[in-house]
């Protein structure tokens, strides 16, 4: 897959499937247009997802919102899903002044070739949202390109959306967030040291610092599972400052069950099956112990009925 920044000009022969958006989690709504684009590869388009990121200015000011997946990660998702290309376009200036059919002219038919276009039905774009899909079809039947506008996916009465996932995951109802994306949702980071207390209570753990632009579920103890290299584990995992020993960053931090490893500076992704408890501040190690113990027991039971 081709990852860019800028328009790509496709080749003369080259014509390409386009889905437009922010895309952030790429959930199964989300799926469902990469689905459509994809199926036109069979007519010899490329399938593009075309994403607005923040403008330069913002990202220099600002500390990155947070989001369902890094950039590097939707990256990954997308190409996974069959993508050919994804353009994370900056939101410049220009490109927030820019008149709705300018845009599809100069990007999407002139350098893009655009053969297809796929997008929700409350998809707005251009100066002062003035694109909308009836817009685009208009100018399809100018410049030669079909608009298909794609009904929401909906989870009961609720359109599956990238709000909804957060909402969710802000409850820490790792359940249903999963069911919406559609994947079991992680994050990753090096493996680093920490202050070595854990072995001496007999639960080593890995401990973690995720990305600071990746939103994390609420701080607390949750079932996971750990990719590490070419294992996977089963564990329990700690999100917060750790009260009882006072950390000073947030930490990701993982007991592995069945592991007896030296895991130090390598890379781990750390998926959220379902949320057990608070994070507490208890009076000591010892007594953290006892609580861990109770933990360990509901996290095997808990795969052991899932992976039935
Ligand atoms: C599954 C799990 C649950 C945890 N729960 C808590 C907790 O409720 N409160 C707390 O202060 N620390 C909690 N911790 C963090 C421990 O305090 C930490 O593992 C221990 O102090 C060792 O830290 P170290 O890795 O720096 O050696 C938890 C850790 C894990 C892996
Ligand atoms: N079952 C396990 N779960 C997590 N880490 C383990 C496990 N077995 C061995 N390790 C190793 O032990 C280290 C954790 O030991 P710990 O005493 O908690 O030190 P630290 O404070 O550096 O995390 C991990 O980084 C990893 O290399």
């Amino acid at each position: 897959m081709i990852y860019t920044t800028d328009v790509p000009r496709l080749g003369g022969g080259e014509t390409s499937a386009v889905t437009l958006g922010k895309f952030d989690g790429l959930h199964r709504g989300h799926q469902k247009l990469m689905n459509c684009i994809r199926e036109k590869k069979e007519d010899n388009c490329k399938a593009v997802i075309f994403t607005f990121d923040v403008s330069p200015v913002v990202r220099l000011l600002h500390t990155p919102a947070k989001g369902l997946l890094t950039n590097e990660e939707r990256e990954e998702l997308a190409c996974e899903r069959g993508m050919d290309i994804l353009v994370e376009c900056p939101f410049t200036d220009e490109l927030m002044h820019m008149e709705a059919e300018v845009f599809v002219k100069e990007f999407l038919v002139n350098r893009m070739h655009v053969k297809y276009l796929a997008v929700g039905p409350d998809f707005r774009f251009g100066h002062d949202r003035a694109g909308s899909p009836a817009l685009l079809d208009d100018m399809g039947k100018t410049y030669g390109f079909t608009v298909d506008v794609v009904e929401k996916l909906k989870d009961g009465n609720r359109e599956i959306s990238s709000t909804y996932v957060r909402e969710e995951l802000e409850k820490g109802n790792m359940e249903k967030v999963n069911e919406l994306l559609g994947y079991v949702y992680f994050t990753r980071g090096e493996i680093v040291h920490g202050r070595q207390l854990g072995r001496t209570i007999g639960v080593p753990t890995a401990n973690l610092i995720p990305p600071v632009c990746k939103k994390l579920p609420p701080n607390g103890v949750y079932i996971t599972r750990s990719r590490i290299g070419d294992k996977i584990y089963q564990g329990i995992t700690n999100v917060g400052y750790k009260p009882t020993v006072a950390e000073h960053f947030l930490g990701v931090e993982t007991y592995l069950f069945d592991c007896d490893e030296d895991l130090y500076g390598q890379d781990a992704e750390v998926r959220f099956y379902r949320y057990l408890r608070p994070e507490r501040k208890f009076a000591s190690l010892q007594e953290l112990k006892g609580q861990l113990d109770v933990d360990v027991q509901k996290g095997r039971e808990f795969f052991k009925a899932f992976d039935k």
